[in-house]
């Protein structure tokens, strides 16, 4: 699913109004009946108290329709309030107006400088700016959006929280609508996805207003969110007659006296996730542990490196690898199969610069943010970190995971794949390892790296995703690679 920008939608927005054809009144009384269906979902109960508070600009022409809308169905107990802080509305916030004017709902304007009222409604609904934010708030607006903060009520946004910007740079000091629920027309915005967002959204929910779906999927964007179709599409089914050969050999140089587990939790996600084999190249002293915990997996001790390199068909190192810049180094120099590099691997080619000019093309690299400073140096926000994650892919030809909550996959190509899935419950220790992992088994068998890479954030976040729904309040790593494979078994149910 393509993320496109304002600009882009208003585009869509006009194609579709002259295509469908439909006037644009009737294009907001759709999107405000969309609204609705999941308002009524989220506050079922007729009797919650609602304030709709509303600009004079299409958000909240969006608000006066929303407001007389759910009067409809029963709510009866709605304010709406209209801030009037600019001289200038739209047609269909006038004629929205005009129809509010029909019901018993009362509507309060408010002008440069007026005191504003204690808010006591159980909801209130942001219908002030939507993605019509040119600037940042300041003045009357700010003061009106701080006094909505600071009331009790739940908030729940018009297409966009007023004073978050839909794309592009969110300031460090960007002041929004903190809500719990933001209902967004068509499209989740881009800066829905950047952490910086954290305050202004709770959680988000998309709904379709009816633009014409062929004509924003052509619309050009680099960014697009992964969906469950694209994840169907890329994985393929096992097949009767395969066998281990068939799903590749997959080699974990990772652990070290200290952090053993985690090339213990990599090699066990590698496992998990398919490979037909997997062998671990650890330190001596975590043979035991790694018997233990995967008897499964293969040893391959580093002193048989050199012989060894041909016999695999992926190579994933840095989980737990501590200083052992050698095995780095010689990964980089003989290694001609598909290579992640991640952790501790990451921390050395940050301290020895030379080794970053030896990355071989189409390698991955999975920087959390930390990681990713430490390589490629401080940024203020993500937007910059993304833009410097974009050079990178495209100078050196690799593929970065860059991982947070929602992971951005960006390519060599310069495009950037967005992850949905994944929670708070995996914010723990080993969960990196366990990506890595994935990432490796999936390599060896054969997908490309960059299928490789949307499969497996994917597929991780989902196995997550299956424990916190049966919940688990908190995933530790372990429990997060044995689900691997349910997580996976999904996919084959709808498969089949
Ligand atoms: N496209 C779709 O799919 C559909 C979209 N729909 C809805 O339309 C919404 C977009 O509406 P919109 O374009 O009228 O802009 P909106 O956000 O109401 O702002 C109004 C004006 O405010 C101003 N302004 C900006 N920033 C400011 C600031 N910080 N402080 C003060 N003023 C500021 C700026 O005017 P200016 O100051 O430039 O004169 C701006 O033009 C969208 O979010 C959705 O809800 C649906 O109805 C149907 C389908
Ligand atoms: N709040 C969250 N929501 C979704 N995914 C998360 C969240 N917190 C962590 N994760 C995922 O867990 C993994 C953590 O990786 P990392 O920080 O490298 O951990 P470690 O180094 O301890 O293994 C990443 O894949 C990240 O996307
Ligand atoms: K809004």
């Amino acid at each position: 699913m393509n993320i496109i920008t304002a600009a882009q939608t208003r585009d869509a927005d006009r194609h579709t109004i002259e295509t469908d054809p439909i006037a644009s009144i009737d294009l907001m009384e759709r999107a405000s009946g969309t609204f609705v269906t999941v308002f009524m979902q989220l506050y079922p109960d007729r009797n919650t108290s609602i304030l709709v508070c509303c600009g004079t600009g299409n958000n909240g022409g969006d608000g006066l329709a929303i407001a007389r809308l759910l009067q409809a169905h029963g709510y009866d107990e709605i304010a709406v309030w209209i801030a009037r802080f600019s001289d200038r509305e739209s047609d269909d916030f006038s004629a929205n107006l005009a129809r509010l004017h029909n019901t018993p709902i009362p509507i309060t304007e408010f002008f440069p400088g007026d005191e504003l009222p204690v808010i006591h409604q159980a909801v209130v609904i942001d219908a002030l700016l939507g993605s019509g934010l040119n600037k940042p708030l300041t003045g009357d607006w700010l003061r009106l959006v701080q006094h909505i903060n600071e009331a009790a009520s739940r908030r729940v946004a018009v297409d966009i929280p007023t004073g978050l910007p839909p794309d592009g740079i969110i300031p460090e000091a960007q002041y929004t609508v903190y809500t719990h629920d933001v209902i967004s027309f068509q499209r989740p915005k881009l800066s829905f996805f950047f952490p910086e967002s954290a305050k202004a959204i709770e959680r988000f929910h998309v709904v379709d207003i009816g633009l014409d779906e062929s004509f924003i999927e052509r619309l050009p964007s680099d960014f697009s969110l992964i969906t469950a179709a694209d994840i169907q599409r890329i994985y393929h089914k096992r097949k009767p007659f395969t066998h281990k050969g068939t799903y590749g050999h997959a080699l974990l140089i990772a652990g070290d006296s200290r952090t053993m587990g985690a090339a213990l939790l990599s090699c066990g996600a590698s496992l998990y996730s398919g490979a037909g084999l997997t062998s671990a190249c650890i330190p001596p002293e975590g043979l035991v542990a790694l018997n233990t915990s995967h008897p499964e997996v293969m040893y391959c001790p580093a002193a048989d490196l050199p012989e060894a390199w041909d016999k695999f068909d992926a190579v994933g190192i840095g989980p737990g690898l501590g200083q052992r810049e050698k095995l780095l180094a010689e990964c980089l120099t003989y290694v001609a199969k598909p290579l992640v590099i991640d952790a501790d691997a990451i921390n050395l080619l940050a301290r020895a610069s030379p080794l970053m000019g030896r990355l071989p093309g189409q390698c991955i690299l999975t920087p959390h943010m930390k990681e990713f400073d430490r390589l490629f140096g401080t940024h203020r926000t993500w937007w910059d970190r993304l833009c410097t994650a974009r050079e990178q892919a495209e100078a050196r030809h690799i593929i970065l995971v860059l991982k947070n909550r929602y992971t951005f996959i960006v390519t060599p190509d310069g495009k950037v794949y967005i992850n949905p899935t994944g929670n708070p419950a995996m914010a723990s220790g080993g969960t990196g390892d366990v990506l890595t992992g994935m990432l490796t088994s999936f390599l060896a068998q054969h997908y490309t790296p960059e299928e490789a890479a949307i499969l497996a954030c994917y597929l991780h976040g989902a196995a997550g995703d299956l424990l916190a729904n049966e919940g688990m309040a908190v995933v530790p790593a372990g429990r997060l690679l044995e689900n691997i494979p349910r997580a996976i078994g999904t996919l084959n149910q709808q498969n089949s």
